[in-house]
C-alpha cells in the first residue's frame, strides 16, 4: 500500500494563546509512503539535503511512534517528502511531519491502525513534538484551543472552532531560523500575576474576535502578548521590531509560534507589505488539517 499524507502550516500562540491557541494556514507538505525492505527518505524543497535520509527523520520517527502505541515494531519504509513549508521559522513545519507520520503510520498498519482515532493521533503527535499548539490545527484545521489533561505532553486535547469568513492571514516570512528549543529556552520560569491575568483576558478575547467579529480594532487589543514575545525579542530584534510597525499602523501582529516568521490579520496596507528582509505571503485559513489520500499504485512486495 502507498499512500500520500497532506499537512498543512499552522501559526501558533497567535499572541496571548501560549501553547494553546493555533491556525492552520493554506500551504502544504506532502508526504508519499509505503513499508520497505530498507528506510529511505527523499527530500524535495525545504530541508532537501540537510534532514537525514534514515530513522532519524521526524517523520519516520513519527511513525515508529505510531506502530510503537499499536504494539508493532518500527518497520522500515520508504518515503518522499515534497516540503513546502519554511523550516525553522515559526510556521509549524515539525508538525505537519510529525502529524504527516502519525497519519502514515495509521495507514500503514493496516487494520490495526483502525484503533486510533483522531484524539489517540493527536496524542501521540503531541508527545512528539512536546506541547499542542501547532500538531492541534495540523490535525485539525480551522482554529483550535488546544490543552493538556496533566502535564504529560501526551495527554493533549483539543477542540476546533470556526474562524469567520473575513480572517485573513498574512504571514511575514524571514531567510534566517531559529529553533523553537532556543526560543523556548529565553522564557521564564514565572511571570508575574498581573500579566497572567493580563493574558487570560486577552486569549479569551481573541477566541471571540476570530470567530465571531474579527474587527482589528478588537484583534489588536485580542493579541496584545506578555507571556513570551518580549522575553524572546532580545534574540529575535527583527522579529520584535516588525510586529511593533505593524502594531503601532493598527495592524493585529504576533510573533508566528516562536518565531521568528510574523503572523498579522489583515488587510495589511500596501505601504506595509514590503519589508526588507521578509516575504510577504497572503493565506487563507485551512479547514480540513491534514488529509490522507491512498495512492492509486501497486502494492511493494518486497
Ligand atoms: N518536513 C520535515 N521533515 C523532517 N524534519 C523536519 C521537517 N520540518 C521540520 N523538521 C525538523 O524540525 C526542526 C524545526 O522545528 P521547530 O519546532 O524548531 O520549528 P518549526 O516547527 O518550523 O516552528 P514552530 O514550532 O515554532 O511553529 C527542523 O530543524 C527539522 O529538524
Ligand atoms: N507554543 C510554542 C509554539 C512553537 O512550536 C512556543 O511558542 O514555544
Amino acid at each position: 500500500m502507498v499512500v500520500s499524507v497532506r499537512a498543512p502550516a499552522t501559526s501558533a500562540n497567535l499572541g496571548p494563546g501560549f501553547d494553546a491557541l493555533g491556525l492552520a494556514l493554506t500551504w502544504y507538505d506532502e508526504v508519499t509512503g509505503r513499508l520497505a525492505r530498507e528506510t529511505t527518505v527523499t527530500v524535495h524543497g525545504e530541508g532537501a539535503g540537510e534532514l537525514p535520509g534514515d530513522d532519524r527523520h521526524l517523520v519516520v520517527r513519527a511513525i515508529h511512534a505510531t506502530f510503537a502505541q499499536l504494539g508493532m515494531p518500527p518497520a522500515p519504509v520508504a518515503l518522499t517528502c515534497q516540503n513546502r513549508i519554511p523550516q525553522a521559522r515559526g510556521l509549524g513545519s515539525s508538525s505537519a511531519a510529525i502529524v504527516a507520520g502519525v497519519l502514515l503510520g495509521r495507514e500503514l498498519a493496516g487494520a490495526a491502525g483502525g484503533a486510533l482515532d483522531q484524539p489517540a493521533l493527536l496524542r501521540i503527535a503531541a508527545g512528539l513534538e512536546g506541547h499542542p499548539d501547532n500538531v492541534a490545527p495540523c490535525l485539525l484545521g480551522g482554529f483550535t484551543v488546544a490543552w493538556r489533561e496533566s502535564s504529560e505532553p501526551d495527554s493533549a486535547r483539543a477542540v476546533t472552532v470556526a474562524p469567520a469568513d473575513s480572517v485573513r492571514p498574512v504571514l511575514f516570512v524571514p531567510d534566517h531560523r531559529s529553533l523553537t528549543t532556543a526560543a523556548r529556552a529565553a522564557l521564564p520560569d514565572q511571570v508575574p500575576h498581573r500579566d497572567a491575568a493580563h493574558s487570560a483576558g486577552r486569549a479569551a478575547l481573541l477566541v471571540h474576535a476570530v470567530t465571531r467579529d474579527p474587527a482589528p480594532s478588537l484583534l489588536l487589543a485580542a493579541t496584545e502578548d506578555r507571556l513570551h514575545q518580549q522575553y524572546r525579542a532580545a534574540a529575535a530584534p527583527a522579529t520584535a521590531a516588525l510586529v511593533a510597525r505593524l502594531r503601532a499602523a493598527g495592524v493585529p501582529a504576533v510573533v508566528s509560534g516562536a518565531g521568528p516568521s510574523v503572523l498579522a490579520f489583515g488587510p495589511v496596507p500596501e505601504q506595509l507589505s514590503s519589508q526588507v528582509g521578509w516575504v510577504c505571503q497572503e493565506m487563507s485559513v485551512d479547514q480540513h488539517g491534514a488529509t490522507v489520500r491512498p495512492d492509486m499504485m501497486p502494492a511493494y512486495t518486497g
